[in-house]
Formats: C-alpha cells, structure tokens, sequence
C-alpha cells in the first residue's frame, strides 16, 4: 500500500494550542467529581492541607536550631519549648505521611472508577453511532485516540491535583524565602523558565507524531493480531505467513521508531541544557547564602530554613514544569475523548417519531429504490420496487455481490436510501422512531458474532433482558436445535464458548449456528431476516432447519437468504436479483416457469446433487 512520507512537524501544535488544550481541564474535573463527589472532595482536602506542611516543617526545623543555639550559649538551660519544637515537628511529619497515604490511596480509586466510567461511556457512544460511521476509518481513528483516555487518564488527574498542591507549596515557600532574601527568587524562577518553554514545544510536537501516526497504530494492532491469534492461527502457519507479517509489522514499527527516537534525543538534549541552568542558579544562590550567613547578616537557623527552602523550591518547580508538559500533552488526548463524546448524529435528530403499529397490516414496500454507499459512486441497488407483505417468507437470491446483504441494511436502516424510499403499512419508515423500529426485526447476520462469553448469554443476546427466563431459553435452544449443543457442554448454559478464557470451548460452525438462530427465537421479533445463517449445516440439515422455521414462525414476516436452492423454494415467493437489480420474482413455481436465471441455477445446483 503506497503510503504518504510523514515527518516531525515540530509547529503542528504550538505553544499555545498547548495551552489552549488546558481548557479541556475544568470539564475533566467535574466528570471525576461527578464519579465519586465524596472521595473527590476528601483528596482535594488532603490535598490543601498536605500542601501547607512542608513549608511548616522546614520553619519548625529552623525554630529548633535557633532554640539549640540559644540554650547552647545562656548558662540556664531552659529545654521545655525545644521539646515543644520538636513534638511538633515530629507531630507534623507523621500527618505529612499519613495525608501522602490518603491522597495516594484517593488518586487510585478515584482514577479507576473514573476509567470504568470511561470506557462504559465510549462503548454506550459507540452504540449510538450510525452505521456508515463505524464503516468510515476517520471515524474509528477518532474512536482509537479516544480510547487510548480510558487508561492514561488516571495519571492526568493526580498531575493537576498534585500541580494544585504545589502552586501552594512554592508560594508559601517562595513567601518564607521573600521574607528573608527576595531577589534570590527572581533568580531562580529566571532560570527555570527556558526549561517551561522547551518542554511545551516538545509536548505539542510528540502529540503531532502520536496523531498523525493513529492510522498506522490501527494497522500495527490489527497486524499483532493477524499475526498472533487464535483465529488466524491456522491459516498463517499453513501458508507459513508469520515471517511475511512479523516483516511488515517491524517495518512499519521501525519507521515510527526512528521518528520518536529523533524527537526524544531533541528534548533529552535541550532538556539537559536548560537543567544545568537550573542547576548553576540554584547553586549561585546557595554560595551567596553561605556568604550572608558567615557575615552574620543570617543565623544558622535561617541558613537551614533558606538552604532547605531552595532545595524544596528547585525540586518543587522542576516537578512542576515537568508535570506541566505531561499535563497539557494529557490536555491535548483529553481534546480527543471529549471530541468523541461529543459527536453529533444529525441524521437521528431529524427522525420522525410516529408510534409504530402493533401488528403489520400490509407490509413493507421497496420504491424505486437506490442505493450508494457513502463515499462511493457506484450504486450497489437501484430501481428496486418489492413488497414483503405481512406474515410472508420472502427468499432473496443471487450471486456473490448482487446486493442482497445491502437491501436488508436498508430494511433494517442503518443506512438511509440514497433515492426512493421504503414505506411500512403506506407509511415512510424515515417517520418512525428508528430505535423502536429497529425493535421489530430479529437478524441472524451472516457474520454473526461468536460472543466469547457464555452459552447463555449467546442465545440471551437476542433479547438480552430476558436472560434469566430460563423457560424461554430453553424453548429459543429447542426451536432452533441448539439444545443438543446446551447438552454437549459439561457445563450446560453457563459453558464458556471460545477458546480466549479459562476452560472455554469452542464450536464448529455449525454449532455456532444453531446457538445464532436461537437468538431469533428468542426474541419474539414481529419480523425475522435470516442472512445465510445456515450455511455451516449440511444440504439435508439446512432445508430442515429452515423447514423447521418457516412451521415455526406462522404468521410472522420473514426474509431469507440463502444460496442453497433445495432451501429457497420452501419460501413462500423468491426474489431474485442480479448486478443491483431485481430480476424477478414470484413463487418457485412461476419462477420455474419462467425459465429465466432462477430455473437455470435451481436446475444447475439439483444436478450438482444427483
Ligand atoms: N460497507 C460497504 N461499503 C462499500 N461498498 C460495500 C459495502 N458493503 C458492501 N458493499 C458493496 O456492495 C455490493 C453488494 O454487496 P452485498 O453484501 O449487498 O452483496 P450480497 O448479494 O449480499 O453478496 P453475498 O452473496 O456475497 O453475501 C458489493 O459490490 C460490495 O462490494
């Protein structure tokens, strides 16, 4: 696949769009107070007072030399108030411990209630998405960077909080130190501010090489997984694929490699150089102290207090710039999340909201019908006019490709007709709730999913808040054959299927089948579209099955595709379609008679069975 060159773009994301992400911050926060408001509060009260205590100590520390120097040089020793000093100090550490504890132990469960809530808010977004939007790429780019939120986020949260803390903590030491020496500080903070410059940079432009490499890091996951799953396990070791792919994988990998390791040498490098500034100001400072106290202008006590206020400080303000990168490269992926939760669906606002009818009077009619899908030319459908009248089995067939699939996309509407429309009992189905319509249909795709969960939750997946109606899994496992699977399993309903988790068991094809047709059965939908959900069973079995449905279904509407002919001739008419158009359609009778392309395939595949 011919691929674009990328490169660093340092300037991609500036300086201020680093600071414009910060935005995104107070929004953040009301998402974590609103998780847990009672620990969210607890850890910002730890927060504040934990924040108070080092300056506190370091001045207790300094009332205590003082006090030792004093008793040290008066005759009288008066020891009481030491003692005083240090209970105090002693008193100080201890809660200085036991809050780090508390915060540490809030942060933790604060971040993980928050990443639960996270990622239950993208899997519930996800399901609101239409589905031309989960076929776009862009789209499950915007998905992919909104998923990386779930886990690192945790992290972003203590990095804000702890920076809070810590805008106190250098107040309040920058105050005692005022106090003392001021233009020490200018000093220090001079020095400290090409550090700030240079890590935002490189925050903005690490961002910009995450972003524009989403694609590729879709691509490097989906070649992990070709390369090292279950599912693909057989073919790549048959056709000895696991060099080709690991190859490509490493290509791919080594071209982004190089790219970060560039730009993390640039910033270990700067990053160095502003640090000896840093370092070189701080230790200017200190000479300058030791001068001032061997000149009597300080005491001993006021050495310890500066000396120790300093080391706090560069400690302090170096966390706090370095935290400052990590926190608004954290900003720019919140941007991401926030992105995607925010996502329109303006297709779905426009909808009617015309109550469905109870029962299907007439049925469903195809009008002039046409379809592309999006971002392409080429219609897939077009002029289609067919009625599904109510309480028929209607077979569709055809070749590969002619659109059958595509005609039960736009029944069910995940996509809108690009002309004509599709009307139930007279009505345009655009004027429904499309929820409550979707509600109708029970769908055995034929790609249906094989949950990797447990049996019952398969069959239960097609009216899933029925799960614990025993008799009615029971009666859906029975209909559709799967009971003789449910009695298979050592562990019956409660087995765990595939072979991802401990004691899983996997099925063959045409087990799995059976367990997907009895998710039609089990919900009691007013219309039935099987896709080829049969394909696994053998010629014999799959005529039963369906022989079995049709007995079983009365009176319900159904659609049926199939390319087995022995199974499409039980329906009550068959629609047959080529190149996006239908051909005809009829009875197997009349269609029989008309001696067109269903009699010539019927005839073709019952001499391939003689
Ligand atoms: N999501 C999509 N985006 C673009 N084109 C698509 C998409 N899905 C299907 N098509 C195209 O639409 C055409 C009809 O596909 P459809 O799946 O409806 O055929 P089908 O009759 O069900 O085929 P089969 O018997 O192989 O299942 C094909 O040319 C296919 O390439």
């Amino acid at each position: 696949m011919p691929r674009k060159k990328k490169s660093i773009e340092p300037n991609k994301i500036n300086f201020r769009e680093s600071f414009a992400s910060l935005k995104f911050v107070p929004r953040f926060f009301r998402e974590i107070r609103k998780v847990n408001p009672l620990l969210f509060y607890t850890n910002v009260i730890c927060r504040i007072i934990n924040a108070a205590l080092p300056v506190l100590i370091l001045y207790v520390g300094k009332l205590i030399i003082d006090e030792v120097l004093l008793q040290i040089s008066t005759e009288e020793k008066e020891l009481d108030r030491l003692w005083i000093l240090v209970a105090a100090e002693f008193a100080l550490a201890i809660l200085s411990d036991l809050i780090s504890r508390g915060i540490n132990l809030s942060d933790a469960l604060l971040g993980d209630q928050y990443s639960i809530d996270t990622s239950v808010r993208i899997i519930k977004k996800t399901s609101e998405i239409n589905l031309d939007q989960l076929e776009d790429s862009e789209f499950y780019d915007k998905l992919e960077r909104a998923r990386q939120q779930t886990t690192g986020r945790v992290g972003l949260m203590s990095n804000i909080l702890t920076q809070g803390e810590d805008i106190v903590v250098i107040l309040s030491l920058l105050g005692g130190v005022v106090a003392f020496e001021p233009w020490l500080i200018v000093l220090l903070v001079v020095s400290i501010v090409p550090t700030l410059i240079n890590e935002i940079k490189f925050s903005g432009t690490s961002y910009s090489l995450a972003r524009s490499w989403t694609q590729e890091r879709r691509e490097l996951d989906y070649l992990r997984y070709a390369g090292a799953s279950d599912v693909t396990a057989k073919e790549v070791k048959l056709f000895g694929l696991s060099d080709y792919l690991a190859k490509r994988f490493k290509g791919l990998s080594d071209k982004y490699y190089t790219q970060s390791k560039k730009l993390a040498k640039q910033r270990a490098g700067w990053g160095s150089f502003f640090n000896i500034i840093g370092t070189s100001a701080y230790y200017g400072a200190y000479v300058f102290i030791i001068f001032r106290t061997v000149a009597g202008a300080l005491s001993i006590g006021d050495l310890t207090f500066l000396s120790g206020s300093f080391n706090r400080l560069r400690s302090k303000l170096q966390g706090f710039f370095t935290r400052f990168t990590a926190i608004t490269e954290s900003a720019l992926y919140l941007q991401d999340y926030f992105e995607f939760l925010d996502l329109s669906f303006a297709e779905k606002n426009s909808e009617g909201n015309l109550p469905l009818p109870e029962k299907i009077s007439s049925g469903f009619e195809f009008k002039n019908v046409g379809f592309k899908y999006p971002k392409s030319e080429k219609w897939v459908v077009r002029n289609i006019n067919f009625e599904l009248r109510a309480g028929e089995k209607l077979a569709f067939v055809g070749e590969n490709g002619a659109g059958k699939t595509t005609l039960i996309k736009l029944l069910l509407r995940f996509y809108e007709p690009t002309e004509g429309e599709i009307l139930l009992d007279g009505i345009p189905v655009k004027k429904y709730n499309q929820a409550a319509y979707q509600q109708y249909f029970g769908v055995i795709f034929q790609d249906f999913v094989k949950f990797e969960l447990t049996l019952r939750e398969n069959i239960a997946m097609g009216e899933i808040q029925e799960i614990n109606d025993q008799q009615r899994l029971d009666s859906a496992a029975q209909k559709s054959l799967a009971q003789e699977v449910v009695a298979e399993m050592p562990l019956g309903y409660n087995q765990q299927l595939g072979k991802r988790f401990k004691n899983g068991k996997d099925l063959s094809g045409g087990q799995w089948q059976k367990i997907a047709i009895a998710r039609a059965y089990m919900k009691d939908a007013e219309v039935l579209i099987l896709d080829e959900p049969t394909s696994a069973l053998d010629a014999r079995a799959e005529t039963e099955a369906f022989q079995r449905f049709i007995e079983l279904t009365q009176g319900k509407t159904a659609v049926i595709i199939s390319h087995r002919f022995s199974t499409v001739r039980i329906a009550d008419r068959i629609m047959v379609l080529k190149d996006g158009a239908v051909l005809e359609i009829g009875t197997h009778s009349e269609l029989m008679k008309n001696n067109k392309l269903y009699a010539e395939l019927f005839n073709l595949q019952a001499a391939g069975y003689q």
